[in-house]
């Protein structure tokens, strides 16, 4: 896939089959729309392109909106779409003049002459230009005089893409891993890397590597302690993740830590991913360093048990 962040710099397209949206997590919903534009591709020969705006419009329009939470970084959706066979990702710098731009402007002077799109795939209720004057039924208008295909997701379809990402959000946030994972079509990750701690964990027995986020924005799953997938160093290993205060030693901050089994090197600022795929427990305090130890031993068996697989 090529990715374009300079409008100035875009090749020419052939038969462009083209969408637009922010694709939040890139879910099984997502991965349907997908499928639709490298149908139409196929149809035509033409080439996919997804057109994603960074940062997201909300933090230009509502930068006092510190609330977004993303399931994918940017970099982790150039990850996936990758993945998923599309062949160009043009991300267009957000900037308060392009949210201005009148829906006959946005049309015209972005979409059809850098585009030359062959075919449109859009949302029922896709709304653009300033204050979102306009729609679909602009479209329908200039649809001949441009020559363009378009391509309508029913309201079903675009109902059911914001109901997912909502329910991801909420299995995430309350822990339901499965859920969400099923829901996402992968396991939910988490990129970051590794930072210094309270050079504990190596004396309670589990060195445990403390993950810094690339992104502030990333949701952050549930506290508690969960079965995982580790990559770091280009080797995947199993691991047992908490995410909490410690509250055993009476800490504030939210930490996400990882104890990686069978495993003994020093990772300090290395990348690392943490692929979650089930939710252990809820974390707690313990009476001793002891109970948590002899409790953090059955995290372990259990985690490695899940991460073994059927
Ligand atoms: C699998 C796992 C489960 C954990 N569960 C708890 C817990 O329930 N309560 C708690 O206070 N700390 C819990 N911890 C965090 C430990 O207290 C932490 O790893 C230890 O304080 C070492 O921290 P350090 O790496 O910053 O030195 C857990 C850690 C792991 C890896
Ligand atoms: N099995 C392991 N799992 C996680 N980290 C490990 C492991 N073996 C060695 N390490 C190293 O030890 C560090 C964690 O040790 P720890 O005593 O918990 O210190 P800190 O409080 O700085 O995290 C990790 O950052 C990593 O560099």
């Amino acid at each position: 896939m090529q990715v374009h962040r300079d409008l100035q710099q875009l090749p020419v397209f052939r038969n462009a089959v083209i969408t637009i949206g922010t694709f939040d997590g890139v879910h099984t919903g997502h991965q349907y729309i997908l499928q639709q534009l490298q149908e139409a591709a196929a149809a035509c020969g033409g080439e996919t392109v997804i057109i994603t705006f960074d940062p997201h419009p909300r933090e230009v329009l509502a930068p006092h909106d510190k609330t977004v939470r993303l399931l994918t970084t940017l970099d982790e959706k150039i990850h996936l779409l990758e993945k998923f066979g599309i062949h160009h990702l043009v991300v267009v710098p957000f900037t308060k003049a392009f949210s201005e731009l009148s829906a006959r402007a946005y049309l015209e002077d972005f979409l059809i002459s850098t585009f030359r799109p062959h075919t449109i795939i859009i949302g029922y209720d896709h709304r653009f230009g300033h204050n979102r004057e306009g729609g679909l039924e602009l479209l329908e208008a200039e649809q001949q005089q441009y020559g363009f295909q378009l391509l309508e997701i029913p309201q079903q379809v675009v109902h059911n893409l914001a109901v997912s990402s909502t329910k991801i959000r909420k299995s995430l946030q309350e822990g339901a891993i499965q859920l969400a994972d099923e829901l996402l079509g992968y396991p939910y990750f988490i990129n970051g890397t590794v930072v210094h701690g309270d050079k504990m964990g190596r004396k309670l027995g589990f060195p445990t590597a403390n993950i810094g986020l690339n992104d502030p924005r990333k949701l952050i799953p549930a506290q508690g302690v969960y079965a995982v997938t580790v990559s770091v160093g280009g080797n995947w290993y199993k691991g047992a993740l908490n995410i909490g205060t410690r509250p055993t030693f009476n800490g504030t901050e939210l930490r996400i830590e990882v104890y990686i089994l069978d495993f003994d090197k020093d990772i300090y600022d290395a990348a690392i991913r943490v692929d979650f795929l089930e939710y252990i427990r809820s974390d707690k305090k313990f009476d001793s360093v002891e109970a948590l130890v002899l409790q953090m031993k059955d995290d372990v068996l259990q985690a490695r048990e899940i991460t073994s697989g059927p």
